[in-house]
């Protein structure tokens, strides 16, 4: 099932009152060096070998600095205090040593006055030179966070906003005489034979800085638009598409063969999900060359991405069979989860909800079992290992906001808790995006959502447990919390499918549950308070309020013996002693009186649902179809469904339009309506058994997000 994972998030970090601490005794550059050196002999050097994330802590939080290394203080090494944000200053040094590549990297620096240390970057897109900052070059650090890295007299200068160091042209002026090389090539085609060997060598990051050269050493006389054309392609290449863009648009003459310009200008809309520009843009390809095969292959695919964006017409059962690819002999392969669609959003309109900031509301009558809206995620890195999923999705997050500035607007617009924004976030200074790493943790906190593969596989019982990634929709972020929301969703690859769990009228907000709740009132609002810093306001909570602390506690006493009984197993197939099928019913009959007729009407009884499941399991295990029925009309009935005795006559597909607003949809529903079915079936009643089919039928749907046959339930 999918979990929304969050933790309390904290304004950020405070420099300590009172003076500086003492200056430490500074290692020479040789003694830097020399362990430095020790350390690079033990780093794996092979290429691929899988870096680590340094995942920040919100409670250590600072702000990125917000001013260009041209307004701050330059100060030497020597000036750095321990454990000190130096704000207001900056400091220019050149890399004396490879770096070390393990969360950041790490290198030995000087200054032009002689003085040497060590320099941590973290968080930099592999797409960056610094990334892996090569000797020789220089760089600027802008408001230097100082810091001791455990043992005594061993410190480092530790940026962890990307935005916080510059890579330094080697002609800029503010490089200090001593630290200055002069151009490393002199002429523009010099660079651009650099770039060419670069991009052959497949060292991309290279390509695009010396690409960049070769167009600020290139005199009036050199035309531009080759080099702004090659530096396009590289940039596509690496999911750069705002650089990639503005390449394209840059290298048109006006000419026939700004076909080419047009054309990645488009590929680099695409890239960014901008599907309408996209199109702008590849129809002016088209119309200057209308036979290249493909501008007419890419413009044929963004025309099927704008019909779903607005018909919401999708193949979902090819999508899911898409995660796969047959190998030979082998078995069916993992392909990529993210899936060349567009996204459906015109039913929703984000707007001001009264009670929870801002809202998701539908922008027309939805019919329950109708898509509400299907969203491509923004960010989804491809890990399912739970272990290291939220630090893969931080990590691609601020990778895609340094490469890609422009979802700075929609991601950074998001909800960040109490994190303090210096308001500057996303904005350009120094030619970069001021990317807040601390801000990014806390908005992934908050937002993220937790999917596995597809949903139809995860129903499945022989589907690992706890294969989850973590991602982000920028669209369903919007959506706030109810215990016994109007939606539910799914997820295939990267699209999450919300469909409608009850008949939605326009205007109203639209809800879902961040996470599989838990059935005792307090317990539950301890977790939302805890992760989201919300109190409850749904129709549950609202009405277990007015349950009183005694009955309360009679049924906490009833929970807790309920749980030693039943393990968390429901009865297979195996015979259940009556004795303890006895005990569990008479708690059952207990636990029904603890709830006040007035109080539960019409909402769910969340506290009885696992022992009559568990009832359910037991009586089928015995063939006792009559109580199966009995068992799984409560079941139904705790979900908040409105079921009538087992006596009476009663349509199972009208119980998701006529139960009220008070249901809470999950796969359980509809596994009780199989039971129901089954033991229909067993006792003759062919057309209660076939309208059961029917409505868990559609049940499925709203939880896998599409039709899909219910014996994968058996699988
Ligand atoms: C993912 S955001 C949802 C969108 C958010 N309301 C906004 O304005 O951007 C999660 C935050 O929304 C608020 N929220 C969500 N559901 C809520 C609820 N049922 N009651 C109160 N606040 C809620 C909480 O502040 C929560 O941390």
């Amino acid at each position: 099932m999918a979990v929304a994972v969050a933790s309390p998030s904290v304004a950020p970090f405070r420099e300590p009152a009172g003076p500086a601490p003492p200056t430490p005794r500074r290692l020479t550059k040789d003694e830097l060096v020399k362990t430095h050196s020790t350390h690079l002999q033990t780093q794996d050097s092979s290429p691929n070998a899988p870096r680590p994330v340094k995942q920040p802590i919100v409670l250590e939080g600072y702000p990125a600095s917000t001013k260009s290394i041209r307004e701050l203080e330059i100060i030497p090494l020597a000036e750095l205090r321990p454990e000190t944000h130096h704000r207001g200053k900056g400091i220019i040094v050149k890399v004396a040593s490879q770096p070390f590549l393990g969360a950041g990297a790490v290198s030995i620096v000087e200054d032009e006055f002689g003085n040497a240390d060590k320099l941590a970057i973290y968080n930099q897109a592999d797409s960056s030179i610094l990334s892996g900052v090569p000797e020789g070059c220089v760089v600027a650090v802008k408001e230097p966070f100082y810091k001791n890295n455990g043992a005594d007299e061993d410190f480092m200068i530790c940026v962890d906003h990307p935005s916080d160091v510059i890579l330094l042209r080697f002609t800029d002026p503010i490089i200090p005489e001593a630290l200055r090389l002069g151009p490393l090539l002199q002429t523009a085609d010099d660079w651009k034979n650099a770039a060419d060997r670069a991009f052959i060598e497949k060292d991309y990051p290279t390509a695009v800085f010396c690409y960049t050269e070769a167009l600020e050493s290139s005199d009036d006389s050199t035309p531009k638009a080759p080099f702004y054309t090659k530096r396009a392609g590289v940039n596509l290449l690496l999911g750069r598409y705002d650089a990639a863009k503005a390449d394209a648009m840059a290298s048109m003459t006006g000419g026939a063969q700004d076909w080419k310009g047009y054309y990645n200008a488009g590929r680099a809309a695409y890239g960014l999900c901008d599907y309408a520009e996209s199109n702008r843009l590849l129809s002016k390809a088209l119309e200057l060359n209308p036979s290249n095969e493909g501008v007419q292959r890419d413009h044929a695919r963004c025309q099927a991405r704008l019909r779903e964006e607005e018909t919401g017409d999708y193949d979902f059962a090819a999508m899911v069979a898409s995660l796969h690819v047959h190998g030979h002999g082998a078995g069916p392969q993992q392909h990529s989860v993210h899936l060349d669609r567009g996204s459906f959003l015109c039913n929703t309109r984000i707007g001001e909800s009264p009670h929870h900031g801002r809202g998701l509301f539908a922008a027309r009558d939805i019919k329950v079992g109708e898509v509400v809206f299907v969203e491509k995620a923004t960010v989804l890195p491809n890990q399912y290992d739970p272990a290291r999923a939220s630090a893969a999705l931080y990590a691609v997050m601020v990778r895609q906001l340094c490469e890609n500035p422009s979802l700075a607007g929609p991601v950074l617009g998001l909800y960040g808790g109490a994190y303090e924004r210096s308001g500057e976030e996303g904005t350009f200074v120094d030619g970069v995006p001021v990317v807040d790493v601390f801000l990014v943790e806390a908005i992934r906190n908050k937002n993220c959502f937790s999917a596995p593969r597809s949903t139809v596989e995860d129903t499945k019982p022989s589907s690992p447990e706890g294969r989850q990634a973590n991602g982000l929709w920028v669209h369903a972020s919007y959506l706030n919390h109810s215990c016994v929301g109007n939606t539910m969703r799914s997820f295939i690859g990267d699209m999450l499918i919300s469909r409608a769990t009850r008949d939605i009228k326009e205007g109203e907000e639209i809800f879902q549950q961040y996470v599989p709740v838990k059935s005792l009132p307090d317990v539950r609002n301890k977790q939302f308070r805890d992760w989201w810093g919300f109190e409850c306001g749904c129709m549950l909570c609202t009405r277990e309020k007015r349950t009183s602390e005694a009955v309360l506690a009679k049924r906490r006493e009833l929970v807790a013996a309920v749980e030693k009984l039943c393990n968390k197993q429901i009865p297979g197939r195996e015979l259940v002693p009556d004795a303890k099928i006895r005990q569990v019913d008479r708690l059952v009959k207990q636990l029904e009186e603890a709830h006040e007729q007035d109080v539960y009407e019409g909402v769910p009884r969340l506290t009885l649902i696992h022992p009559c499941n568990w009832l359910v399991g037991a009586h089928r295990g015995r063939k006792n179809h009559g109580k199966v029925v009995k068992y799984a009309l409560k079941v139904l009935r705790n979900f908040g469904f409105k079921v009538p005795d087992e006596s009476e006559m009663w349509d199972p597909r009208e119980m998701y339009t006529n139960s009220g607003n008070g249901t809470l949809m999950t796969v359980h529903v509809v596994a009780a309506l199989r039971r129901l079915a089954e033991s229909y079936g067993a006792l003759g009643h062919k057309e209660m058994a076939a309208r059961c089919i029917e409505a868990a039928e559609f049940g499925y749907l709203m939880v896998t997000g599409f039709k899909n046959d219910l014996r994968t339930l058996d699988r």
